[in-house]
């Protein structure tokens, strides 16, 4: 297969860069109230007829957009809705090494896209979470900025695929059998690293405490202390990697790796 090759260090350290990019898009997303209006079916975003919300159009729009200048080509992005997409408008170029070129995963990654619970738990679970009550009238930015976090949440989520490739190439041996046997528990045992998640979910937690946290220049004249105010709870940031961020890049992984073999 590829050309390129990967250690698990460096994917990880991947996954570590790309915490600071989900935690600073959560923390522009908390400027904005919850807006619910943006999430609501309304007849003037109709597309093919259908009635649809704000964000999902302002999704799909660019999407399209991004499809055509060939982003989807990336083996690192996933589009949230697949459908009906416009091809790319990029023509392939013989002076450079294309994604297929450079191919490090195997060709059944392409099938698996979890963009749909990624959704999910975004907008009914963990934007509840960051986001205060109330309505400021800024659709249209607060949409701009949940696309932000979606789109890093998806990038990270689907890293599994490189994670589970690094993990395969490692040790054949041991997941063979079990890619064979279609086991999925034995799967997510053997990928499982405990100690690995608890330090992520740690880590999260003190970036977000860093990332959030006002900053005042000398100590007198401040308007207070503000020891434990921060833009995004730290608590949801760990919870967020715990509940779903975490099972999610698993889920992936074990997909995957199913497939790996054939
Ligand atoms: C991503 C990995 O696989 C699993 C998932 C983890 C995660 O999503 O952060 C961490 C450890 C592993 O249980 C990894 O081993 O780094």
């Amino acid at each position: 297969m590829g050309m390129k090759s990967m250690t698990l260090e460096e994917v990880r350290d991947s996954l570590i860069r790309q915490e600071d990019t989900i935690v600073f898009s959560l923390i522009e997303r908390a400027r904005f109230p919850m807006n619910s209006f943006a999430y609501e079916d309304v007849s003037s975003f109709a597309i093919s007829g259908f009635s649809t919300s704000l964000l999902k159009y302002f999704v799909k729009e660019i999407e399209a957009t991004n499809a055509k200048v060939g982003r989807y080509e990336s083996p690192e992005e996933h589009p949230f809705f697949p459908d009906d997409l416009p091809n790319s408008l990029i023509a392939p170029r013989n002076d450079s090494q294309t994604y297929h070129e450079l191919q490090f995963l195997h060709p059944a990654a392409a099938s698996i896209n979890v963009n749909n619970h990624i959704w999910d738990f975004y907008l009914k679970q963990l934007r509840p979470l960051i986001a205060a009550e109330g309505d400021d009238g800024n659709y249209a930015s607060s949409a701009a900025s949940d696309l932000q976090c979606l789109q890093a949440l998806s990038r990270r989520i689907h890293y599994g695929k490189f994670v589970a490739e690094v993990k395969f190439r490692d040790a054949p041996q041991d997941y063979e059998p079990l890619i064979r046997a279609k086991d999925r528990d034995a799967l997510m045992k053997l990928l499982t690293f405990e100690r690995v998640e608890e330090m992520v979910k740690r880590r999260v937690e003190r970036k977000a405490m860093v990332f959030g946290q006002e900053v005042c220049l000398g100590t007198d004249g401040d308007k207070g202390d503000n020891k434990g105010k921060y833009k995004v709870d730290p608590a949801v940031v760990s919870r967020l990697y715990d509940e779903w961020v975490m099972p999610l890049t698993k889920l992936v992984e074990v997909e995957y790796l199913l497939r790996r073999l054939d």
